[in-house]
Order: C-alpha cells, then structure tokens, then sequence
C-alpha cells in the first residue's frame, strides 16, 4: 500500500494553524505506521478555534495575535504526549493571507512565531499562503481524504488510485472563494494552471481564487450596491427578512478596498437597513455584483477570468456548507428543489426566524443571501448547470477530517504524499526512504492568517 510505505515508525503529530479572515483555528492532525489500525492514514485529531476572530483583526494588535493563539497551543501540548514534543520538536509553520510584503502582516507574523517558539517545538517559521496555494492545498485535502474512502468501499479502486477520477474543490472563504479542478482541456492561461505530480501521476489542474468574493466581503458589496442605488439613508435589503433591521455606518460599509465608497458619502453617517424579504429582487440583486460577459478570449467564470468548463465531481466546503447545511441543502437535492427551498427560506418574515431559530441568531439574517450569492456563483459565476449540478456535494468533512487546506498544506509540507511513484523509491533509492521518514518525524505547526485585512488596512 502507498502509504503504508511512507509512514513514521509510530504516532506523529502535526499542527497547522488556519487564520482566515473570519476566525482562526488550529488543527490538529496524527497519523501512525500502525497497518492494522488505520493503515497510517492521516486523520484530525481536534479542531481548536482561536477565540475571537481571525489573527488578521490584530494588524494593529501584532502582540495580541500571538496572545490569542496560546488556549489552542496549551491544548495542543495536552494532545500531543510530552516525550514527543521534546523528542520530534519540529514543527514547521505557515500564514495563509495574500500579501507577503505587507508589513503589517510581518508584525503579525512575528508575533506569532514568537507565541509559538514559547511552546516546546520546532517552529519553522509563518509563511503567508497564495489564493492559489489556497485552492491547490483544499484540492489535495479532498482528494487525499477521498481516496481514502475509495481505499474502503473500492477495495479494486484502491489498486489502480490512477483510475479514480479526482474531485474538484469549492471553497468559499470569508475574503476570497477558489475553485480547482482537473479540466479535461489544457488550460490557456498560465496564471490559473497548477501542476502536481504526485504518486508518480501528473495532475495539471485550473485553479482560481477570487478576491472579494468570499462571504463576508460579497455581503459588504451586496450593501454598498443597494446603498449607491437609494439615495437616502435608508436602505431596503431585498435579501434580509422582512421585519429585520440593523444599522451600520458608511465608515464601516467601505472599510475594505473590496467596496469603494461614493465621494458624496460622509464616513460618519448611519445608514439604516430594513429587510423586504424578496427573493426575485434578492437574485437580481446579487447578480450586480458580477460581470458575467466573457469578451472574447473563450471560455471564462465571472470578472473576465480565464475558466475551462467545469468536469467532474466536486466538493464545496467551508462558507458554500454552512449555509446550505442550515438549510438542509446539502442531501443532492435536484435544482429545482433547492431554488423552491431558498426562494420559501427568503420569504419568512424575521419574527418568525428568530422563534424558530434561537440558537443561530449569527447568521440567521444572512441566510437569504448567501443562499442566493452561492448560487449564483456557482451557476452563472463557475457556470454550473441543472446536469452538472448533482455533481456538487456540499460538505464540511470526509473522513472525520474538515475539508480546507490545512491538511493539504500540512501533507506537502511533510511530503507525505511524494511526487514520484512509490516502488521506484522504495525498490532502488532506500536513502530517499530514510530522509522522507526523518522528514516526517519532523512534525508540524503551520498556517496563520488570512491577510485581507490588513491588506485593505494597508490599501486605505
Ligand atoms: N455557521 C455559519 N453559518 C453561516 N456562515 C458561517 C458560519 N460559520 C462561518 N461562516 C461564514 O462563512 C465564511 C467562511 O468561513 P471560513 O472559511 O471560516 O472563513 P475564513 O477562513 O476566511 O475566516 C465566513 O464569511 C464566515 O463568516
């Protein structure tokens, strides 16, 4: 078995920090050379959420990022048993953001390998993570956990791992969404192809990461386009339930180069914004915040940006999960139901919701929404259809493990899955053997920070 083959000797343990834009976390991954149980596949340990939100809110607090990290670092060190921090102390460590010379995100770096470096392992040093890096590293996690899956109920599969179709990864952040895929097509345009060779097999995929379309920042945009369009300060918000109302200063509203504020806006006034809970205009809304027209270099996703036809099966995780999971979306049901479910989801009025729904008041307003904004990123964003829209599964796991691009991260790191293919090694260069299992004793620590904030601080 492949990776029978490439493991450590016992139970190691890897760290790898998450800092989206939202929230932080550290995951916490063991594998073991144990055949018998587990055949030595990786799997999650725990997830710890840094409390507060993503170490990208520190960009003027650097010190209080590092702070921020230290419950999931003392929780860590309760996991990983005490002979193996000091013995195999080594743990490498990645920022996931955009923008490696930004300096505030250096700061934050610097703080947090400082936090880190108090705790007794090897800190290899933060490092800020590509929007492509991003999709590639989620397309890796789902492909690594699905063959393992495979592994199980296609035991013939297994056998012959170059025979299994490999799965796309959707993933839809709080800043920015990726999509990667293997096309069936060449891709044209150099700066969305990735290639990885990995068990000795050539995979050359399309991956994308939009900017400003993530989450959080495609709702500020959705806000800012129904502000310009009303020209009081009262704005109506055909996605947000009827009866529902917040207020928000425009200083808040463009305080991210994802939406840029109208001249005759003044930063201190408060906008009021009342839910009318139409679905129709909700839909049409939503569509404003893309340009779908391709021009004329073929085939393209939204904004102008090279895309080959989508091909195969997905997984859409993260941000595309959660709000289809609250609205039990996430059994392949057909398109048409799922519209009937959004447009009736759309329809009900705040006071209702809040009965229903005590306990999901976070996001409870934003559901309309999102549900619209992922579906139209998806069917007219990616170009997705009524066929190939059962090839979407919408999921936050597989394999006990959550789906997103700290695992993946964490296995090319620790070259755990090798580029080449594994008899050759093993048959005829037994001194690569040695380096790659040294190399996988040397555990982990990586990923901190989705820099968005910053940069937009930095941009401002
Ligand atoms: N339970 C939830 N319901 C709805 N949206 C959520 C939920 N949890 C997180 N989100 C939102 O999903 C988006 C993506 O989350 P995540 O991938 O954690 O973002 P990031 O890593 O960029 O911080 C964010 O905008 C976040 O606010």
């Amino acid at each position: 078995n492949v990776k029978d083959v490439l493991l450590p000797p016992s139970t190691k343990y890897g760290l790898v920090f998450d800092a989206g834009s939202t929230h932080t976390s550290l995951y916490i991954y063991r594998w073991r050379a144990d055949k018998e149980n587990g055949t030595g596949i990786v799997s999650q340990v725990e997830a710890c959420s840094v409390s507060g939100p993503g170490i990208s809110s520190y960009a003027d607090d650097p010190a209080g990022a590092g702070a921020s990290l230290k419950p999931c670092l003392d929780r860590a060190m309760k996991i990983v048993p005490a002979e193996q921090q000091r013995e195999n102390p080594t743990y490498p460590g990645a920022l996931a953001g955009r923008e490696e010379n930004s300096s505030k995100a250096e700061q934050v770096l610097a703080e947090v390998s400082k936090a880190i470096g108090e705790y007794p392992v090897d800190f290899r040093g933060a490092r800020i993570l590509t929007g492509s890096e991003e999709g590639s590293f989620g397309w890796i996690t789902v492909n690594y956990l699905l063959e393992t899956l495979v592994k199980f109920s296609f035991a013939e599969k297994w056998e012959h791992p170059q025979d299994t179709e490999v799965l796309g990864a959707l993933d839809l952040g709080g800043a920015s969404t990726q999509i990667t895929f293997q096309p069936g097509v060449p891709v044209e345009d150099r700066n969305t192809s990735v290639f990885f060779r990995l068990y000795g097999t050539n995979y050359s995929l399309y991956s994308h990461s939009y900017l400003c379309y993530g989450q959080s920042q495609a709702l500020k945009m959705l806000l800012a386009v129904l502000h310009q369009a009303s020209s009081s300060p009262q704005i109506k918000h055909p996605c947000y339930p009827q009866g529902y109302q917040e207020n928000i200063s425009v200083a808040e509203l463009y305080d991210s180069p994802c939406v840029r504020a109208p001249s005759s806006a003044s930063p201190g006034l408060v906008l009021t914004v009342t839910g009318t809970g139409d679905p129709a205009a909700c839909g049409t809304a939503v569509r404003r915040l893309f340009n779908f027209s391709c021009g004329a270099q073929g085939p393209c996703g939204f904004n102008g940006v090279y895309q080959p036809p989508v091909r195969g099966q997905f997984f859409a995780f993260a941000g595309f999960y959660y709000t289809f999971n609250f609205l039990n979306l996430t059994r392949q049901q057909s398109l048409s139901e799922v519209n009937t479910t959004v447009f009736s989801f759309c329809r009900r009025n705040w006071t209702e919701l809040v009965q229903s729904f005590p306990k999901d008041l976070k996001y409870l307003h934003t559901y309309c929404s999102v549900a619209f904004y992922i579906l139209t990123l998806l069917l007219d964003g990616f170009k997705f259809n009524e066929h190939t829209w059962s090839n979407i599964h919408f999921s936050r796991q597989a394999a006990n493990t959550d789906i997103g691009w700290t695992l993946g991260f964490m296995l090319n790191l620790t070259n755990m899955i090798p580029a080449e293919a594994l008899q050759q090694v093993k048959g005829h260069q037994p001194g690569l053997w040695a380096g790659a299992i040294s190399f996988l004793v040397l555990t982990i620590v990586a990923g901190l920070v989705a820099v968005f904030l910053h940069c937009f601080w930095k941009t401002k």
